[in-house]
């Protein structure tokens, strides 16, 4: 499959478009958080948090379970508000961030979508819905939505319904509902679960020919292996960030054993 070449195709027709007169650059940040503190009762799950993802990157945020992470996400795309200081999403206050489009969520619950009784190129449509208004989809943006289909090895399966697919080929529709969505920034929060090995290795290579291409990623990971191979940097956290840098002098840290304690010999696995 020629992932890298189709992605090449669907970012250069997103950034022909020029839909976004604030489209980030590389370099730009893309996601701040600064001092963010979060509890859900008094005591914090997020701590004195500081970072900063910038356009272009591939970062995998890894943590044990219940360490935040999901918390973490939610308070970087402004569905929850820091008790104390602050999140930028594209330079503006995270929650009061409207640009939705610009950003595409993969969950790690695909199979809720097991019950939608729609086929996969209608899913993929719903990307299109903030460009036209909901109103009708021009010639064009069926070009877009085929793009981004194909970009993800999923023209085959256009007319299929989404329930009738695989856990991985699902996320590939979700993923190319953001494609299609012109999104620039792609967070994924455990988007292999319940795919199976192969898949999930292809799935990886899919995300690698879109950063790649210019899209930033930002990746919730409970498989460590995944990370290792893929991501370019690694925030590992535990309510306050262990480690925050490039994902070789992560591997040699000890900033996996701190973090995970007791659980790291399991969690590292072999690799
Ligand atoms: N809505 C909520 N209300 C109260 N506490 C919550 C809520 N959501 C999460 N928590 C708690 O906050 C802490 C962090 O949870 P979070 O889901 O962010 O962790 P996580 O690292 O994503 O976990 P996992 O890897 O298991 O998905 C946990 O102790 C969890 O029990």
């Amino acid at each position: 499959m020629t992932t890298g070449e189709n992605a090449g195709r669907v970012v250069a027709e997103r950034n022909g478009q020029g839909t976004s007169p604030g489209a980030a650059g590389e370099g730009d940040a893309v996601i701040e958080l600064s001092d963010v503190t979060f509890g859900y009762t008094a005591a914090p799950v997020i701590e004195d948090v500081d970072l900063a993802v910038e356009a272009g990157e591939y970062v995998a945020v890894v943590g044990p379970n219940g360490s935040g992470k999901s918390t973490l996400m939610k308070l970087m795309l402004g569905l929850l508000r820091p008790d104390e200081g602050e999140a930028r999403l594209f330079g503006e206050p995270s929650h009061a961030f409207d640009d939705g489009e610009r950003v595409g969520y993969v969950s790690q619950h695909a199979s809720a979508a097991k019950e939608m009784p729609i086929t996969v190129r209608e899913v993929v449509k719903m990307g299109r819905f903030p460009h036209v208004g909901f109103g009708r989809l021009s010639s064009d943006d069926w070009a877009v939505v085929d793009e981004a289909l194909a970009t993800v090895g999923m023209s085959a399966f256009a007319d299929r319904r989404i329930t009738r697919l695989s856990g991985g080929q699902r996320q590939r529709a979700f993923i190319a509902r953001s494609l299609a969505g012109e999104a620039d920034l792609l967070v994924l929060d455990e988007p292999t679960v319940g795919v199976d090995a192969e898949s999930v290795e292809a799935f990886y290579d899919l995300l690698e020919s879109l950063n790649d291409d210019g899209i930033t990623v930002l990746l919730i990971e409970h498989d460590l292996g995944a990370v290792v191979d893929h991501a370019d940097r690694v925030v590992c956290l535990n309510r306050e960030v262990y480690f925050d840098g490039p994902t070789d002098e992560f591997v040699g840290s000890d900033a996996l054993a701190r973090a995970f304690g007791a659980a790291a010999g399991v969690l590292g696995g072999d690799r």
